[in-house]
């Protein structure tokens, strides 16, 4: 649990993601209309300024009308098309809307990306029903409600469509978070059901998978744990938004138009050596509980 209520200023600002060197060329999204939850967060943020940075029309959602709103013109000055939508997306209903009212506004909608998420540092055994219902209902039923919504539309419109779906590396070695660990593989089998189901309808259906990449996030877990989360991975040290953004892109471009129900670990290796005790490293693992 986090020791310290000072918010960190973590990952990288908004100046660095306009500039950020990119693989892609401009004009890899040109024309596309792209809706990124989570959009004003940390990686969404990456991925918002990367899809507009390659011609989309970025629509970014999230619960703060404010923090969508300064994205949003921040990108304006800098002659890139988004706006903003406040949605919770653990209600279906305010997320059909989300998708009636993007349709309404571009005509078409052509890749969703679901970067809204979160979970607290808790170990398992004293998570609470309050607790275990939050994290379940944000990243698993949330996510849902997201991907069947863009679905059903595609379908309606007889449009293509893919999604990619951030999760966290469920395989091995993160600690200190089992309710994600659930709701994520949840998602991970769901995206690898609806990759078949929904080739039919020309919708591919992908998830990143980052490891330890520095965001406003982190703020839920102590000084002491984000200290450590370098060993995580054989690079020793955290990634970036801007890292997770290329993956996405990758999917979400023409580049991964032969790609679907595939997963992509963005994490240094981590899933080969390191670990992340987000509640601290018990001594029975050779930690201090820090
Ligand atoms: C590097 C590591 C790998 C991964 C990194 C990342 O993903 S980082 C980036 C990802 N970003 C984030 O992770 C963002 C930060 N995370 C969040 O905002 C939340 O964890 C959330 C995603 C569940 C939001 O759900 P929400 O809007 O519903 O939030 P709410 O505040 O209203 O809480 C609901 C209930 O949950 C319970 N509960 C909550 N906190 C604690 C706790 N510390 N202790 C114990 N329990 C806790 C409690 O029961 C609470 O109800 P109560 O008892 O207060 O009436
Ligand atoms: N950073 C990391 O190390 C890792 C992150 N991830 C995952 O990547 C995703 C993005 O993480 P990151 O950018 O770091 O986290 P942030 O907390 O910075 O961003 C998450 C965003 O999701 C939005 N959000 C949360 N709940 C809801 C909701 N119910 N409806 C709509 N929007 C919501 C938040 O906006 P608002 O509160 O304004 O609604 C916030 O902007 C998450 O799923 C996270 O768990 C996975 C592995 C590692």
């Amino acid at each position: 649990m986090t020791d310290d209520t000072t918010a960190a200023k973590l990952g990288l600002t908004d100046a660095e993601l306009a500039v950020h060197p990119t693989v892609f060329a401009s004009g890899a999204l040109k024309d596309r209309v792209v809706v990124v939850s989570g959009g004003a967060g940390g990686i969404g943020r990456a991925i918002a300024w990367l899809c507009a940075r390659l011609g989309a029309h970025v629509a970014v959602v999230g619960r703060n009308q404010t923090k969508l709103d300064s994205l949003v013109a921040e990108m304006a000055d800098r002659d890139l098309k988004a706006s903003a939508y406040v949605t919770d997306i653990r209600e279906p209903d305010a997320v059909n809307a989300l998708f009636d009212t993007v349709w309404a506004a571009h005509g078409r909608v052509d890749g969703l990306i679901n970067s809204a998420g979160g979970q607290f540092p808790q170990a398992a055994i004293d998570f609470s029903v309050k607790g275990w219902n939050a994290v379940i209902n944000t990243n698993l039923n949330g996510t849902w409600y997201m991907m069947q919504a863009a679905a059903q539309r595609w379908r309606d419109h007889k449009h293509p469509g893919n999604i990619v779906n951030i999760v966290v590396v469920t395989t091995h070695g993160l600690h200190g978070i089992a309710h994600t660990i659930a709701a994520r593989s949840g998602v991970i089998g769901l995206s690898r059901a609806v990759a078949v189901e929904w080739a039919p309808l020309n919708i591919r259906v992908n998830c990143v998978a980052p490891g330890v990449i520095e965001t406003e996030g982190w703020n839920v877990y102590s000084p002491a744990a984000r200290a450590a989360y370098p060993r995580s991975n054989p690079m020793m040290r955290n990634g970036t938004t801007f890292d997770v953004a290329e993956a996405c892109v990758y999917f979400a471009a023409p580049s991964g138009k032969f790609v679907t129900g595939e997963m992509l670990t963005v994490d240094g290796g981590g899933q080969l050596w390191g670990e992340t005790w987000t509640t601290g490293k018990p001594a029975y693992f050779g930690g201090d509980d820090t």
